[in-house]
């Protein structure tokens, strides 16, 4: 017997759009975006897939992308769960800073060891930073885990207690698990189950408004096919591409 989850991406934002480092910043989905929403609930349906429970970050763009989702599947009305745990990586001095401008200012090494190494984080963001997240309520119970920025591994460290704690139950209830997240926290759910190395995750990427399905098997979690599967896989690699090649 299997679990089914599915990772879904948040839909394009305003921030994508303009090709803006984002991270915590907290931007609200583009028409495009709300679309690819849509458009993501309506490949659930076709595909069969009905989530019983959704599990989301506490940013609009996820949380407003799995609301459009489930209201095109009518599943509207399934329980919630939120988590600052799935929030995307916390991109540090970067945020709101336009990729284009930061690989020409810093060359491509530096640029794409920030974007996607495995444990190099960019410089923290001052604290009175117009784009830090110092002082947001939903933040408020965080303490000294407030991250100031942080490369993937540390979004893993943060991120595996939740999965254990908040994902790992509803599947082993039988629950049918949407997670709807981002670019850079879905990477480390993906490296996580598939058990990618750290120098190959490197060359993940994962496009917007796209649902990423796994089946998994009951006993161990583990995925039956790596990879997982989108359901539609020839706009997903172009679309993961894309995402690839931002800034240039
Ligand atoms: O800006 C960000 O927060 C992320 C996702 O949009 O960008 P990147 O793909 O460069 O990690």
């Amino acid at each position: 017997m299997t679990s089914t989850l599915v990772l879904l991406r948040h839909g394009e934002s305003e921030w994508n759009a303009k090709n803006l480092f984002t991270g915590w910043v907290d931007v609200q989905l583009t028409d495009k975006g709300r679309g690819e929403a849509v458009r993501g609930g309506e490949q659930l349906v076709e595909a069969g897939i009905l989530p019983t429970v959704v599990h989301t970050s506490l940013q609009r763009r996820a949380i407003n992308t799995a609301a459009l989702a489930l209201d095109a599947a009518d599943r509207h009305w399934i329980p919630v769960r939120r988590s600052w745990r799935l929030n995307e990586r916390h991109y540090g001095a970067l945020q709101g800073k336009d990729k284009k401008q930061t690989l020409d200012q810093y060359g491509e090494e530096q640029f794409m060891l920030w974007r996607r190494s495995f444990d190099v984080p960019p410089p923290a963001l001052a604290d009175d930073d117009q784009y830090s997240q110092v002082g947001d309520p939903r933040y408020a119970d965080l303490g000294d885990e407030m991250p100031r920025t942080e490369c993937l591994k540390d979004v893993i460290a943060r991120l595996v207690p939740y999965w254990e704690s908040g994902i790992v139950p509803d599947l082993r209830a039988g629950h049918t698990v949407l997670v709807a997240a981002h670019g850079n926290s879905l990477r480390a759910i993906v490296k996580h189950l598939d058990g990618i190395s750290d120098e190959d995750i490197a060359g993940l990427n994962i496009p917007t408004g796209m649902p990423l399905v796994y089946e998994l098997d009951d006993e161990t979690l583990q995925p039956v096919t790596k990879g997982g599967r989108y359901l539609d896989p020839e706009a997903a690699a172009a679309a993961a591409a894309a995402v690839a090649n931002q800034g240039r």
